[in-house]
């Protein structure tokens, strides 16, 4: 069975974060693994509190994972400080691991702060030339290179200039976009766009932490960068599409759209 870690933070609520992560890996038929650098307290209405972890506790948890059972393939999501950035980084360099899907995750879509703002910078310095791919959306693309980004021109020239930080790879995610959900791969050089149609959905809670954890997935299977990024595109496009609606705000994805339904009561005898 091949094996996936998520590094990234709790949500309670189960639609973004660890959760999430562990949700897409495991029906990927994957086995998951986390690494949890924050707690944090938040629903689909929003981000009301935030626990870190201690970076010592961090590295504790990486060694706990690399030295018994090592993934095949990792995905890094919300990172609270640069010093935890810091720990990750000397553990991923320590283990020689790669297949690293990199999330900068900063602002929530609701508005919270999931980043320090000292930590970007340590964010490139540290880990973008640890990564296969980072995946930043439109806002985390503008904080990273200084410009606004909300076009696909814009979006090109950002994603080339995020490049320079050192990832073999960046994915741009469009789903911030006015029209369209288009995201835009440059690898080595080359732009390939990934369109599809923007779904109407206001329940995109975890869109982008579903999207990381199914490339990772689809790199420990063994696919190239591009062809995990589709599998996992139209994996997102499914969740999102089902049209699940719970909660009061944004709600979260169906994970489970592939899956049967239950007949006859408990599915396991
Ligand atoms: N309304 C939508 N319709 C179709 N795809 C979407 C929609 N919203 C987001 N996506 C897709 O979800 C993925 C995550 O993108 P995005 O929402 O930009 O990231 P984040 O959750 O980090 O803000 C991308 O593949 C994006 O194209
Ligand atoms: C714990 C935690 N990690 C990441 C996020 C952000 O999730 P993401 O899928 O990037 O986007 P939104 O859900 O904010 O649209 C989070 N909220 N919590």
């Amino acid at each position: 069975m091949k094996k996936v870690l998520t590094i990234a933070g709790s949500d309670c609520s189960g639609g973004a974060g660890i959760q999430a992560d562990i949700k897409t890996i495991t029906v990927h038929k994957m086995y998951a693994m986390s690494v949890i650098t924050a707690l944090t307290a938040q629903n689909t209405t929003g981000v009301y509190g935030i626990r870190e972890t201690d970076a010592e506790f961090v590295a504790k948890q990486m060694d706990c994972v690399f030295t018994d059972i090592r993934p095949d393939a990792v995905k890094i999501g919300m990172i609270p400080n640069e010093k935890i950035i810091r720990v990750i980084a000397e553990k991923l360099r320590t283990y020689q691991v790669r297949d690293v899907v990199l999330d900068p995750v900063m602002i929530s879509t609701s508005g919270s702060r999931l980043m320090s703002k000292d930590a970007q910078e340590a964010l490139k310095e540290e880990l973008f030339s640890l990564a296969a791919v980072v995946t930043p959306n439109l806002m985390e693309a503008e904080a990273l290179c200084g410009f606004s980004v909300s076009t696909p021109c814009e979006m090109e020239r950002a994603a080339e200039k995020i490049a320079c930080y050192g990832s073999g790879a960046v994915l741009l995610k469009g789903g911030h976009l006015a029209d369209g959900a288009d995201d835009l791969l440059y690898e080595k050089g080359k732009y390939i766009w990934f369109s599809s149609k923007r779904i109407e959905n206001p329940n995109t809670h975890g869109t982008g932490c579903t999207l990381s954890s199914a490339i990772a997935c689809n790199l420990a299977a063994g696919y190239a960068l591009e062809r995990a990024i589709k599998n996992a595109k139209n994996y997102l496009t499914g969740a999102l599409q089902d049209g699940l609606d719970l909660g009061a705000g944004s709600g979260p994805l169906n994970h489970m759209y592939r899956l049967p339904p239950f007949a006859n009561g408990y599915p396991f005898r």
